[in-house]
This record gives structure tokens, sequence and C-alpha cells, in this order.
């Protein structure tokens, strides 16, 4: 069905599709849910304590956070068309179990290091989701190079992982230190040189220049101006949003209603049945499906959880650690995630337009 393509392999914008367009509208949906949510609290309550904040990561467990990373099994051989085999089960357990025992041994040896591996590889992980939406759901034409999507995934993922640092460090602080003295309390230290006001002034220039230089060049060479318009309004949305609204409030309502929506969107389109649901309007259809395809490994996910709290040094006894162990989990599944949707990007030529 042509008229259901979901390949960007041309490298030219195209119309989208009846069930593209409904795509795009649910990612705006959730997007404005996220922003309006956080910033509505935040002016509302002033500062809430951490353990109201932290519902909406809380959430994320079983709600569109970790079951979004949790049909990677699935999605390419379907991005292939093709029927999903044992050897495509047996690929992406293998990979799972070795990157990921790989990187959790990392978190063992040298936590610090990765934790600041675990802020790249979300930056990067982040900015090429919204990358895939722009370019796929939004006909973004701006976004016809490859360098200019190599930037606008830096400027994407710097604002989640960039944002919060320059405006609360304390917070940003906190959470790096929750993850890392799960396994070495004197860790952490090394982090310091991170938060001091020199340095953060530094990020917020160069990251600053980063923003306006990436929408300045996509303006210039824009053909359609509407999807860059909307490409400026999310990115300043975003950079507003992570500015004001604190950190553990805005990660947990981006992670689930931004990030991860929109890869179960993604998803979604994949799968002849949610897309042909979404084609009709049948999002409850839609949804059911990709909840069916993500529960079995959303309860996996749950279990290395589990394991992790049991394997670590420490015994977790406040809520900071059972968070930092839910963070070190995450990121521990996220590395063998993101190469899966390299390859899924790569699949539909997304960074060689
Ligand atoms: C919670 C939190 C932080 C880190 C969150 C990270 C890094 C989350 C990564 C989630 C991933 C990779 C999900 C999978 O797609 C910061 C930025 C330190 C600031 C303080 C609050
Ligand atoms: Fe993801």
């Amino acid at each position: 069905m042509a008229d259901e393509s979901t390949g960007v392999r041309s490298g030219t914008p195209t119309e989208p599709t009846g069930s593209q367009a409904l795509a795009a509208r649910i990612t705006v949906v959730g997007g404005a849910l996220a922003i309006g949510g956080g910033v509505a609290v935040t002016a509302l309550t002033g500062s809430l304590p951490r353990s109201l904040q932290l519902l909406p990561l809380a959430a994320s467990i079983l709600i569109l956070g970790v079951p979004h990373g949790a049909v990677d099994h699935l999605v390419l051989p379907r991005a292939r068309g093709e029927r999903v085999t044992r050897g495509d089960l047996a690929f992406v357990g293998v990979l799972y179990l070795v990157v990921g025992s790989l990187y959790a041994a990392v978190w063992f040896l040298a936590p610090a290091v990765a934790f600041t591996i675990f802020i790249g590889i979300t930056l990067a992980h982040w900015g090429q989701g919204d990358v895939y939406t722009l370019v796929e759901l939004a006909s973004a034409s701006h976004l016809e190079t490859r360098s200019m999507r190599i930037l606008t995934a830096l400027v994407r993922g710097g604002l989640p992982m960039l944002v919060p640092l320059i405006a609360f460090p304390a917070e940003y602080a906190f959470v790096a230190s929750a993850l890392i003295d799960l396994f070495d309390p004197a860790a952490a230290a090394a982090l310091d040189p991170i938060f001091a006001t020199t340095t953060r002034l530094a990020v917020a220039v160069g990251f600053g220049t980063l923003v306006v230089f990436t929408l300045a060049n996509g303006f210039l060479v824009a053909d359609d101006r509407g999807p860059w318009v909307i490409d400026a309004v999310e990115t300043l949305a975003l950079l507003a949003y992570f500015a004001v609204v604190p950190p553990l409030l805005a990660i947990g309502c981006y992670f689930a209603l931004w990030h991860s929506l929109r890869h179960v969107v993604r998803a979604m389109l994949l799968d002849d049945h949610a897309r042909g649901a979404v084609a009709r309007r049948d999002l409850p259809v839609a949804f059911g499906r990709f909840a069916r395809d993500a529960a079995p490994l959303t309860a996996g996910a749950v279990l290395v959880f589990v394991a992790l709290g049991f394997s670590i040094p420490a015994t977790p006894a406040t809520l900071a650690d059972v968070m930092g162990i839910y963070l070190v989990g995450i990121a521990v599944l996220t590395l063998p995630h993101v190469i899966v949707v390299t390859l899924l990007d790569l699949e539909v030529g997304l960074w060689s337009p």
C-alpha cells in the first residue's frame, strides 16, 4: 500500500498519509500534555516535593516509558516487511544480553563514567527520535541534509540533558549522586566540576549558539516553512519547559509523553494491524495492539530492575535509591535499545538522506 508508506529513503519529504497525519497529531497532543501539565503543576504548586515530582517517572515503568523499548524485537523485521522469526528474537536477545551486561559492568567498576555515558547516550537517542518525527511525520524540508539532521538531533537531545544542568544544577547533582552512590559513594565527587558555574555558563553559551545556528540555518534552507515553524516552536517550548519545570518532574513527563509516545507511534505505523487501526482512527485498538506486543518484555524489564536492586553493593533504603535503581536499569536497557533504533533509522535511510 503506497498510501501507507512509512519510508523516508527518497530523502525528499512527501505529503503525509492519513495514518501519518493522525500519528503526528498524537505526538503533538502528547507533547502539549507534557509541557502544559509540567508547567501548570509548577506554576500552581511552586516547588513540589521530590516524592510527588517522581510520580510521572514512576508511571513510566508501565505506561509508555519502558514499554516503548519492549517492542525492540519486533520493529526491525516489521520495518523490512518481513515476518518476525526466531532469528530476529535471538538477535535482539543476544544484543541486550551482551551490550547490557557490558555496560552494567561499567556501572559497577566506574559509576561516574557510566553516568556520563548515560547522559551522552540519552542526548543522542532522544535527539534521534525527534529527528525521525520531524522528517517522517512533519515532512521537514529543512532537514534534507545529514548535517542538518545531526545538528537538530544535538539540539533536541541537548534540551532535556543540558538545560536542566544549566537551570537546576543542585537537582542534577542530586540525581547523579543517587545513581552513582548505589555503587560507590566516593565516586560522585569526580563530577563536581560539571556543576561549577563556569562550566554551566560555557554549556549555556555553547548550547545556545547551537540552537540559534541550527534554527537559523533551517530557516534559510527550508523550502516549506510550515515544518520549520513546528520545529522552532517545539524547540523553544522545550527550552522554556526544561528551564522552569523541576527536572525530575520535567524528565518524567517528557520521557513518557514525548520521547516514548513518539516511538510508540512509530512502532504502530510499522505494524500492519496497528497501522490499519490508526488509519481507521481506532486508537483503542492501535494502542491495545501495542500494549499486547510490549507486555512480555515490559515484565522482563521489571525483572531486570529487581535483579539490579539485589546486585548493587548498597541495600536500597530511600526513595532516591529506588529511583537510582530504576534509572540505572533504564540506562542498561537503553544502550541496546539505541542500537535497535539506529538500525531502524538506517533501514529507512534517516541518516543518509
Ligand atoms: C531524571 C533526571 C535526569 C536524567 C535522566 C535520564 C538520563 C533519563 C534517561 C532515560 C532514557 C534513556 C530513557 C530511554 O529512552 C537528569 C538529566 C540528570 C536531570 C535530573 C533528572
Ligand atoms: Fe527510546
